[in-house]
């Protein structure tokens, strides 16, 4: 890792992709819990807060259409991705701060415009990789992995400039809940799925060691997207869709600290924090000291 690295954060005050109102207060929630402060006891430079918001003209119409909001999605993935690409350039560590797990497009378009072997870790109770064909709910916060890896029909390639990302350079972890589609498409591409069962089989940092094989040997840096859903509702409560069995607050802490200890991460989403539905601030404060432990935050 480098000496003293910039950290760029990018908050993103969007919930149209969960449907659930409240997720557009996850980045101020985490600013508030001291996200400034934890960044800095990484020991890394703060490079600034934006905001990278969807320009809706007036009078546009809600489209039909399997994705609800896509347009608003549309034009909030290709902001974050201007910012993203921009904190790159800018020799910055881009953290997304959501919002909804939709940003994700966004980083992903932004980073593959640079780095076109970007290897990912999507830490997650949810396999995010449905298709407009295949989505349940028709939320934009069940298909980013799909768009991304082009098995949607919106692809990210329709971003200027961005890429693809490789299945084989993908890896979830924490996962515990999947669509049918989802399933398939696992199955079809073959991507790694390190789920709740393998971290209790295997520990925390083994899966992590595993993952980091995946995604980080011979890429061009990882991707961490982690969704704050990943870790046990009683950890983080306040998620739009939480699902009991996930990561502990130790095993979430020793994730981060694997990835970290690697080097191998170079931008980072922080998602689906909603703040409506933990007036504790207990899931801000931890999603703030998990992207720290992720920057190299350590107690010696
Ligand atoms: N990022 C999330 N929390 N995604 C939840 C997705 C839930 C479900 N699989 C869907 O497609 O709607
Ligand atoms: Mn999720
Ligand atoms: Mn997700």
């Amino acid at each position: 890792m480098n000496d003293r690295r910039k950290v760029q954060v990018i908050g993103v005050p969007f919930w149209k992709g969960c449907g659930r109102r409240g997720a557009e207060l996850g980045p101020k929630g985490v600013l508030q819990a001291g996200l400034e402060d934890l960044v800095a006891a990484a020991g890394a430079e703060w490079a600034g807060s934006v905001e990278a918001k969807p320009h809706v003209p007036s009078g546009t119409r809600a489209e039909q259409g399997p994705i609800r909001h896509l347009t608003e999605v549309r034009r909030m993935a290709s902001a974050v991705a201007d910012r993203v690409s921009r904190a790159h350039d800018a020799g910055c560590f881009p953290l997304v701060v959501g919002g909804d797990h939709s940003v994700a497009i966004g980083s992903l378009a932004g980073m593959t415009r640079r780095r076109r072997d970007l290897g990912v870790v999507w830490i997650d109770a949810h396999g995010d990789l449905n298709t407009e064909r295949t989505t349940p709910s028709g939320r934009a916060h069940g298909i980013p992995l799909a768009v991304a890896l082009g098995q949607a029909e919106w692809k990210l390639s329709a971003l200027p400039d961005a890429a693809p990302i490789r299945p084989d350079r993908l890896v979830l972890v924490g996962t515990r809940d999947l669509d049918p589609g989802e399933r398939e498409l696992i199955r079809a591409e073959g991507i790694a799925c390190l789920t709740m069962r393998d971290i209790d089989r295997e520990g925390i940092e083994a899966v992590m060691e595993r993952a980091l094989a995946i995604a980080g040997r011979g890429s061009e840096g990882v991707h961490v997207s982690l969704d704050m859903d990943a870790l046990d509702p009683i950890e983080a409560p306040g998620v739009g869709t939480p699902v009991p069995g996930g990561l502990s607050y130790r095993e979430a802490r020793m994730a981060m600290e694997t990835l970290a200890a690697s080097g191998r991460a170079v931008s980072m989403d922080l998602v689906e924090v909603n703040p409506r539905l933990d007036p504790s601030g207990r899931t801000a404060r931890l999603a703030a000291e998990l992207a720290a432990a992720l920057l190299g935050r350590r107690l010696l």
